[in-house]
């Protein structure tokens, strides 16, 4: 007879990207399966979340490792909000900690600093533009970079520039007659899943779809890999300011706005690694019998 377990949970959300946080740092195997996960994230059946996102054991010499399952059940390597709330819970389980936590993640060592006015402020590491390592099909235009690479998807003929964060995206600021886009005007849920499923994206992809309101600020609203369309995505706001950049649109310290609410991103000339601050809050806690 399988005896059913009980898994501690805590909700967070940043930008209502909200998320199931497990601390899972006694044991090396997530206590929640990906299976699980797509029960867990259904928000009539579930707890209801975008993701599951678990504090592991710490290796190579880092605070611990985040792994993350999308509400799916798929696994990508890294999640932008999900690690600023991950921060968050395991230094308000711990008590206090060090402000700034090293954490494996399958895009590298992430960085999150915890601020004094309750926002948090990440070291997302530099971007990767080698279209074959996003990865992408689509045709390289600048070097191995893809960007303004035409995509025809649900009718159009979009301009996509390919970034990684560790996860794929693909970003459009407007279309090949040179239109630019009304993100409040898009119809997600009936384009989303041809730019997801798109053959041109070899690991799928998260697209992000983006108006210039200035240089310094722009509006964008996002189909996740695996989750949909969300309030926000920390990675996507990262890789569409890249985007912007080598698009010659915008400048390297940028606000962005998503459907949740703002965030602010700098891809730092020196380093060359992506910087985003933003918001990471408690809702709730409880416990799962799975
Ligand atoms: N759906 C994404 C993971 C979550 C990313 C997003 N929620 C963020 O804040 O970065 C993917 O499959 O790559």
């Amino acid at each position: 007879m399988t005896t059913a377990s009980t898994v501690e949970f805590a909700k967070y959300q940043g930008l209502g990207n909200d998320f199931i946080l497990v601390d899972n740092r006694h044991q090396k195997e997530p206590l929640i399966t990906s299976e699980q996960a797509k029960q867990v994230c259904d928000r009539n059946f579930g707890v209801g979340g975008d993701g599951v996102i678990f504090a592991l054991p710490s290796e190579n010499g880092v605070d611990y490792t985040m792994r993350i399952f999308n509400s799916d059940g798929s696994e990508p390597e890294m999640c932008g909000n999900g690690i600023r709330c991950l921060a968050r819970f395991v230094a308000d389980k711990d008590g206090s900690g060090p402000v700034t936590q090293r954490i494996h993640t399958l895009a590298g060592v992430i960085q999150p600093s915890l601020l004094q006015d309750g926002q948090v402020c990440v070291d997302m590491g530099p971007p990767i533009l080698d279209g074959p390592k996003v990865p992408t099909t689509l045709e390289p235009t600048q070097g191995s970079t893809v960007v303004q690479a035409k995509l025809n998807a649900a009718g159009k003929d979009w301009l996509m520039t390919c970034v990684s964060m560790g996860n794929p995206h693909a970003i459009t600021y407007g279309t090949a007659d040179g239109s630019s886009i009304k993100v409040d005007e898009l119809d997600l849920a009936a384009i989303g899943p041809e730019f997801e499923k798109n053959t041109a994206f070899p690991a799928r992809i998260n697209t992000e779809f983006v108006e210039v309101l200035s240089r310094s600020h722009v509006k964008m609203r996002v189909w996740e890999r695996g989750a949909g369309a969300t309030l926000a995505c920390g990675t996507g706001a990262c890789a569409l300011v890249v985007a912007g950049v080598l698009e010659g649109r915008i400048d390297r310290n940028c606000r962005v706005d998503l459907p949740g609410g703002p965030l602010q991103i700098e891809w730092r000339e020196e380093d060359n690694h992506v910087y985003m601050t933003g918001p990471a809050e408690p809702v709730f806690t409880g416990s799962l019998r799975l």
